[in-house]
């Protein structure tokens, strides 16, 4: 806003005289805004400007009963303002970049004021304002402007990104981290834990748009451990280094028309060339997240031996399509097809027919970041929602005030504070386990954490829609994020594992420990 227009001011029964087609002035948040040439314009319409009781007069409540607070900040709209009203204070404004929400449980616990948690440390709280600002500053603005035209999010955000490691703390803990200053030295490779992965995945998850959160490299995140865990040496020094760099690109290759999690259901196969030094792999992969743009697919095979898992360049034979699904092309989903492919037997990740290993040892890391994400993007619904209740007027009173309301709200508020409490404790188990003993106990718990996170979010999901009405179901406006939270919620109850079969998984786990004497 320039200064000149700050400066000038009205008052309300000067405001009072513009009140016409062709001379049109309104008073929102104590500014003025001379609409005489925008009403025409105005896609609410004219005749909602001309209204007696808004034309010439402070129509502050009407405009936040109808409009996100951002339309007024957008450039073409923000030009409007004339002045402001004299001797009124503005209140709506946009927060500073790294700010925390101010509404109740609009963060989780250890980032409210007062409240206390064993889990974090300086350098968590440190990380998480570090990680806030870069995604208020770059990330958010791309994530909007890349769901909305369904490109992959820019590369001038995973150069940002880049800078600051922030890729290699999106896999976790471990050796990869080794030497990297992260995020300008606030956290030491060595104490990077898992509850500072958590926070930097909840911080991400504040974009609201899922399609984009999986094309900023969530087939990095799935894709790579294999190669760092079972890739040799030389296969890790030639990838590795590139993709946390955000250069070249990975993604996970498994599901296909045939067979989702059912590994051993494949159909896509790979034989030895005759002089054995390759494998030609023949078949077709389906859901790849991030496959349109990957360099390397991280892929399930058959092979005389079993299950086996490739990693293939993209190359000649290779070919990807993009899937239209739910949510945006933004995360480069696709149909992956190979034919005849000439794969070097080096790239064979971990033994030939052993694949199952390859992928049950990233399996509960996996499902605990989606439990992370999950966590984060119900408490984002809960804020739009109680801010929406709150300021939303119907029958003359706040939509809050209806006990109906309040009832829907409580139990999204349950929901949202048990998953992420039931996350922080299985976080800090992790920290606590060795790679073998979270194998053996956590794999049932995050099953379990994992299928409840994501029948919360569905019936969260579905509460909101409620609570918004038609704006629920609309993709501009005010319900924007709760209709497409609506849309892409299914995405977090089927990737990783549908609910079904980690409800099944969690108890048979329990049953293998059951003591034999167990009697009633
Ligand atoms: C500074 C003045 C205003 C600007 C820049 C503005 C801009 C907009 C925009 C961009 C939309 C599209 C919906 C969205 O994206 O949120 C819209 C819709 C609308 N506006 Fe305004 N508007 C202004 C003032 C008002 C006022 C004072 C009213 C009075 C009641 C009003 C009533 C409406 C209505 C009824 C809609 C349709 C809402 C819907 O479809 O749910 N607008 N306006």
């Amino acid at each position: 806003m320039a200064t000149n227009v700050a400066s000038k001011t009205f008052t309300l029964e000067e405001v009072a005289k513009h009140n016409k087609p062709g001379d049109l002035w309104v008073v929102v948040d104590a500014k003025v805004y001379n609409l005489s040439r925008f009403v025409d314009l105005h896609p609410g319409g004219a005749s909602v400007l001309l209204d007696a009781d808004v034309a010439g007069q402070d129509a502050t409540e009407a405009f936040f009963g109808l409009h996100r607070h951002e339309v007024l900040l957008k450039p073409q709209y923000a030009r409007l303002q004339i002045g402001v009203l004299d001797g009124a204070q503005s209140v709506v404004s946009e927060p500073e970049p790294g700010a925390r929400s101010m509404i109740p449980y609009g963060e989780p616990t250890w980032l409210s004021d007062g409240y206390h948690s064993p889990y974090y440390r300086d350098s968590h709280r440190a990380l998480q304002k570090a990680t806030r600002i870069l995604v208020d500053e770059f990330i958010y603005p791309d994530a909007q402007d890349r769901e909305a035209d369904g490109k992959r999010p820019s590369q001038s955000v995973i150069d940002k990104m880049a800078e600051v490691n922030l890729h290699a703390m999106r896999l976790g803990p471990g050796k990869h981290l080794k030497g990297r200053v992260l995020m300008n030295g606030i956290v030491t490779p060595e104490e990077f834990d898992y509850f500072h992965e958590l926070v930097v995945t909840q911080e991400f998850v504040r974009c609201g748009a899922r399609g984009y959160g999986d094309g900023l490299l969530a087939g990095k995140v799935i894709g790579l451990p294999p190669v760092l865990n079972f890739g040799s040496p030389s296969l890790q020094a030639k990838i590795v280094p590139d993709v946390l760099a955000g250069k070249k690109f990975i993604c996970l290759a498994v599901s296909e028309a045939h067979a989702g999690s059912d590994v051993f259901g494949l159909q896509t196969h790979a034989v030895k060339s005759e002089d054995g030094k390759f494998w030609i792999v023949n078949g077709a992969k389906k859901w790849i997240t991030n496959g349109t743009f990957a360099d390397y697919f991280t892929t399930g095979c058959k092979t005389d031996e079993g299950f086996t898992v490739l990693l293939i360049e993209r190359g000649e034979g290779v070919a990807t399509k993009p899937i239209k699904t739910s949510y945006s092309s933004a995360a480069g989903t696709a149909y992956v097809t190979f034919d005849n492919v000439k794969v070097p037997v080096e790239n064979t990740l971990g033994e030939d027919g052993g694949g199952i290993f390859v992928m049950l040892s990233n399996f509960n890391h996996e499902r605990w970041v989606m439990c992370c994400s999950t966590a984060r993007s119900q408490r984002s619904v809960v804020e739009e929602c109680l801010k929406w209740a709150n300021q939303r007027k119907v029958f003359g009173k706040p939509l809050i005030a209806q006990a109906v309301v309040r009832s829907k709200l409580a139990s999204m508020i349950a929901r949202c504070e048990s998953v992420q409490h039931w996350l922080e404790n299985i976080t800090h188990q992790m920290n606590n386990m060795s790679y073998r003993e979270q194998a053996q106990k956590l794999a049932g718990p995050i099953a379990f954490l994992k299928m409840y996170s994501t029948r919360c979010a569905q019936e969260t999901a579905q509460d909101a829609v409620q609570i918004f009405g038609g704006r629920g179901i609309t993709q501009s406006g005010m319900g924007k994020f709760i209709e497409h939270y609506h849309r892409v919620v299914p995405f977090d109850a089927l990737l990783g594992g549908a609910e079904d079969v980690l409800a099944d998984l969690g108890v048979r786990q329990a049953m293998r420990d059951m003591p034999k004497n167990a009697r009633l």
